[in-house]
């Protein structure tokens, strides 16, 4: 029987789509078509493993060009093999050691603390627009990078934009573009001097098989760096929702528990959408749970679906940070930024950063004195990426 495309239902249904599917096939993976394509949806933390191990999947051909022309580039999320290999090692030696990622969180907590000092006065702000400046602006000092102050609409554009059409798609494309044009520029001067420690410079030397990377690539992998920071911004803005809808949590942020901290951090990764699914393509026939899956099939791994699953997690609807107390989050588990390892894998290599900024975040937001005024900041999950309709407004008084 001829399968129905699904594409449109995704375009209409978003977060929902795939575990509402999933749930009408009892778990099991699902054939279907999307994009014009075969493909098969699955979830659960086997599913994950089989999703990343054993090269199981390729990528380069799995991405669809919308995506690529908006959210991530032609870089490090297009690549396999020992291009991939190569180019990952770049993003672990520049994001994963803990000097570097504490610097990053402190200078996101300060910026965050400038700001916010201006917020008081009874005005309504915008948690979301704020918070991504301050994270564009942390991010930008970090890397190397000019701050501007539209630098975060343009990062938060490239985001927003991804995985519809009209024109936020529109405005998606034209930040990239403006990004990556500005940025090959910056590179090029970047080669003018010394070589430095700063990210910028880094990247702008980064040598493969003894070659510099094209500006325009090096542009892409800066971007690819300066624009997730900044995107982190939905997630405090879910953290402002959970602390609004679940106030028993405030006090041991406020505190400064930071155990209680990274749970609550893990709570928002897993409760809030952000990733709806992850793609790849099957590389060679395989079989997944008693399914075939044949070469070049599209497989479709459910993010959103895996985080609320009651097999997976008790009571998956409730926002409950103490699910991650004393307990190990297995490497197949809570994927928001992928699973498996980050150094060999597509696995996000921003991971700590993501953490450790928003843990930050989290504890000031805890401690600063205001109030939600009325606001519809409800989650539609037929958008994505999905945010609090209103972006959380907040009163700070003086
Ligand atoms: C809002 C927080 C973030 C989310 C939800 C997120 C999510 C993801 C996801 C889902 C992937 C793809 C995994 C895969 O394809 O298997 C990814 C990859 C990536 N992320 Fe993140 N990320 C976040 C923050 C960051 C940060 C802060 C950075 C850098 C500072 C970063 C840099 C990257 C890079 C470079 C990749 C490509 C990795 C590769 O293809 O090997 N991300 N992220």
């Amino acid at each position: 029987m001829a399968l129905l495309d699904q594409t449109l239902a995704f375009a209409t249904l978003g977060y929902a789509w795939l575990p509402d599917l999933r749930r009408r096939h009892h778990g099991r993976p699902v054939p279907m078509r999307f994009g014009g394509q075969p493909a098969v949806a699955i979830s659960g933390p086997d599913a994950a493993r089989f999703f990343y191990e054993h090269g199981n999947l390729e990528r380069h051909t799995a991405l669809p060009a919308p995506v690529v022309d908006t959210l991530f580039g032609r870089g490090v999320h297009t690549l396999d093999d020992e291009a991939h290999r190569a180019r990952k090692a770049l993003f672990v030696a520049l994001l994963m050691h803990e000097d570097g990622i504490d610097t990053l969180a402190s200078l996101a907590g300060k910026i965050f603390d400038e700001a916010a000092d201006g917020w008081r006065g009874g005005k309504p702000v915008s948690l979301f627009d704020e918070t991504a400046r301050v994270l564009a602006d942390a991010a930008a000092r970090w890397t190397g990078v000019r701050e501007d102050p539209e630098l975060a609409p343009d990062l938060v554009a490239m985001v927003d934009g991804f995985a519809t059409a009209g024109p936020r798609h529109l405005r998606a494309r034209l930040a990239r573009r403006r990004r990556e044009r500005q940025l090959s520029r910056l590179i090029e001067d970047e080669r003018r001097q010394e070589p430095t420690g700063e990210p910028v410079s880094r990247i702008a030397h980064h040598l493969e098989d003894g070659y510099l990377l094209d500006p325009r690539t090096a542009a892409v992998e800066l971007i690819n760096i300066i624009r997730p920071t900044t995107a982190v911004a939905w997630l405090v803005a879910f953290a402002a929702h959970a602390l609004d809808r679940s106030p028993g949590t405030r006090a041991r942020l406020r505190g400064g528990d930071d155990e209680y901290t990274l749970a609550f951090v893990q709570e928002v990764r897993r409760f809030y959408p952000f990733a709806p699914f992850l793609g790849g393509r099957a590389r060679r026939d395989l079989h997944f749970q008693r399914t075939e899956i044949a070469k070049g099939t599209l497989v479709l791994l459910d993010v959103y679906g895996q985080h609320h699953d009651e097999r997976v997690w008790a009571e998956p609807y409730e926002f409950r940070p103490e699910r991650f107390l004393g307990r190990k989050v297995g490497e197949y588990e809570l994927i928001p930024q992928g699973g498996g390892d980050p150094r060999t894998g597509h696995r996000c290599p921003g991971e700590k950063i993501t953490v450790a900024v928003l843990g930050t975040l989290v504890q000031r937001l805890a401690r600063l004195d205001y109030y939600l005024p009325p606001q519809n900041s409800s989650i539609d999950l037929s958008r994505v990426p999905a945010r609090p309709r209103s972006g959380i407004e907040i009163i700070v008084p003086q």
